[in-house]
């Protein structure tokens, strides 16, 4: 009988040379397989033996994805290892207030500093995520010093982005025997950052599973002290809940404490750095605008005069507004929704097509692309490798206008748009600002940025929430204005920031300097 536990079986060179052997298969079918997409128009490949996968995975590749839409329209071949043929769907795409007192004209002085907003706003964002989905605080956002769990979370997807070609061969490299194999030739690898990556799951886990084991304990001692009978004792947080529903369910459909430590890895990570990347923008974008940060700050500055008009303990308020009349500001509304249009926090997403399809396509006229008019449909092979091109489908001009590349917040102001808490889910979903023939089959307001479909994101009405209620806690409090510091928008699957600093230096962040600026009082 064969050991598959042990080291020494004799099945590991087995299943390595079987595996190997399997890889090579499927690498020489997808070439043979080339033919179908002889017709699509695309990039030359950069390399033969990396295709155009540099210029994809590449933190400074955003200007290529954006040449795919702009060249080759709605569909583009991309390259991939020894010239593979994928097919590319339209990209497609503080510190404390460092104290500076001025004269602003007006005769007052005024109390501002530059802010690494960037590094703030992670620090929320994971707070919040941290509490409302594990009911645990990761990093009192006044500590000086970053949680190991912060830290690994923030460092996971760029390091992992970083060796996004080698990651093709995650699929095949999943089948290699058992997981303690696996491992261990994760422990072999002479590679710092296979290493790293190893390093910042082995922090996660062991925080997933302490959180796991706390909120476990917490239901135990609720249950034992009767505290558990009414809504108000409860815990609320997503992973409580869970716990409570496994113990519920069937013994065949409860999860086990591998799946359950699964399943908030990837709840944090789907709520934090999408969330932190949409909120930097955010406020850079008005930073840069001024007028449009004006328009905020009024709406907030009215809904403050009305809620201190009609409260009459405003002491219990704490100048905060509630959660209807911030998801109800118009303005706030346009700015979020503008900016995850055309900055989408996750640009594109890949898939494996499982089954083979045709989809329609229709191909550019323009002079600049060698595209053949006469193609109006694509055959995609099973196996074949699709890119989502989100940031490109969210600028597409027939369905957002001549203006579509443009940050525009006021096209959001139009009667037609019907708010995220109003309307039909249909209408929601469909609701954009331009009568469009071209039907986006998103989640969201015609735009792919929460994608659509049955793998759609879980968090946008959390995401949507939570976005409003920290924007307008801070824009109540200062305003934003940009600094010197070149800002560059980085891909790291997650878009994230970074400073220049000098020609071939750049460092993460986001400085703006933040004025005071009290609407509550
Ligand atoms: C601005 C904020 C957000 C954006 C732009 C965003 C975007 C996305 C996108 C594009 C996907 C699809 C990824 C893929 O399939 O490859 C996704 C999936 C997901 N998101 Fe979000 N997300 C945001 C916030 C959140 C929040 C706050 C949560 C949790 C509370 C969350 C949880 C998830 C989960 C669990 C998935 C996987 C769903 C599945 O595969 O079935 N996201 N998100």
């Amino acid at each position: 009988m064969i050991d598959f536990q042990s080291p020494n079986s004799p099945l590991l060179p087995s299943l390595t040379s079987a595996a190997l052997a399997f890889t090579i298969y499927s690498i020489l079918r997808r070439i043979l397989r080339e033919e179908p997409f002889r017709d699509i128009p695309g990039p030359k490949a950069e390399s033969w033996t990396m295709g155009n996968l540099k210029q994809l995975f590449n933190s400074k590749g955003l200007p290529f994805h954006e040449s795919l839409t702009d060249k080759f329209g709605g569909i583009a071949k991309v390259y991939g290892f020894f010239g593979l043929v994928k097919v590319l769907s339209n990209e497609i795409t503080g510190s404390e207030l460092a104290e500076q007192t001025k004269e602003n004209g007006t005769g007052k002085g005024r109390r501002g500093g530059v802010l690494d907003m960037s590094e703030w706003i992670s620090r929320v964002s994971l707070e919040m995520v941290g509490r409302a989905i594990l009911g645990y605080s990761f990093d009192p956002l006044d500590s000086r010093v970053n949680n190991p769990y912060t830290s690994a979370i923030k460092e996971l997807i760029p390091t992992l982005f970083s060796f996004a070609l080698a990651r093709q061969f995650t699929p095949f490299v999943v089948k290699l025997g058992p997981a303690w194999f696996r491992r261990k030739l994760v422990e072999w690898m002479p590679s710092r950052r296979v290493q790293k990556v190893k390093e910042i799951s082995d922090v996660m886990h062991d925080y997933a599973g302490k959180i796991l084991k706390e909120r476990r304990d917490q239901q135990t001692r609720l249950l034992a002290d009767g505290e558990d009978s009414g809504e108000s004792g409860r815990p609320k947080d997503v992973i409580s809940m869970l716990l409570k529903a496994n113990e519920k369910a069937q013994k065949e459909e409860r999860m086990s404490d591998d799946e359950l430590t699964g399943q908030m890895t990837v709840l944090i990570f789907g709520a934090q750095d999408t969330t932190s990347s949409a909120l930097s923008r955010i406020i850079y974008l008005l930073s840069t605008h001024p007028e449009v940060q004006e328009q905020v700050r009024a709406e907030l500055r009215e809904a403050h005069r009305r809620r201190r008009s009609q409260s009459d303990d405003d002491e219990q308020e704490n100048g905060r507004l509630d959660q209807e009349t911030i998801m109800s500001l118009p303005w706030l509304d346009a700015v979020v929704k503008e900016t995850l249009r055309m900055y989408p926090s996750v640009p594109f997403v890949r898939r494996s097509c499982v089954k083979e399809t045709t989809i329609p396509y229709t191909p550019l006229s323009d002079s600049t692309s060698d595209s053949h008019p006469q193609t109006t449909s694509v055959r995609v092979p099973k196996g074949t490798t699709i890119f989502i091109g989100i940031q490109g489908m969210n600028r597409l001009e027939e369905v957002w206008g001549d203006d579509a590349k443009e940050w525009k917040p006021q096209r959001w102001m139009s009667d037609s748009t019907t708010d995220i808490a109003d309307g039909t889910e249909e209408e929601r979903k469909s609701s954009t600002p331009y009568k469009s023939t071209v039907k986006i089959p998103a989640a969201f307001c015609g735009m792919l940025s929460f994608l659509g479909g049955g793998r759609a994101c879980i968090g946008l009405r959390f995401a949507m929430i939570e976005m409003k209620i920290i924007l307008a806690t801070i824009f109540s409090k200062m305003h934003f204005e940009p600094t010197e510091d070149e800002i560059i928008w980085n891909l790291s699957q997650i878009i994230s920031p970074s400073v220049r600093k000098g020609s071939q230096m750049e460092e993460k962040g986001m400085p703006v300097r933040a004025v005071l600026d009290d609407l509550t009082v």
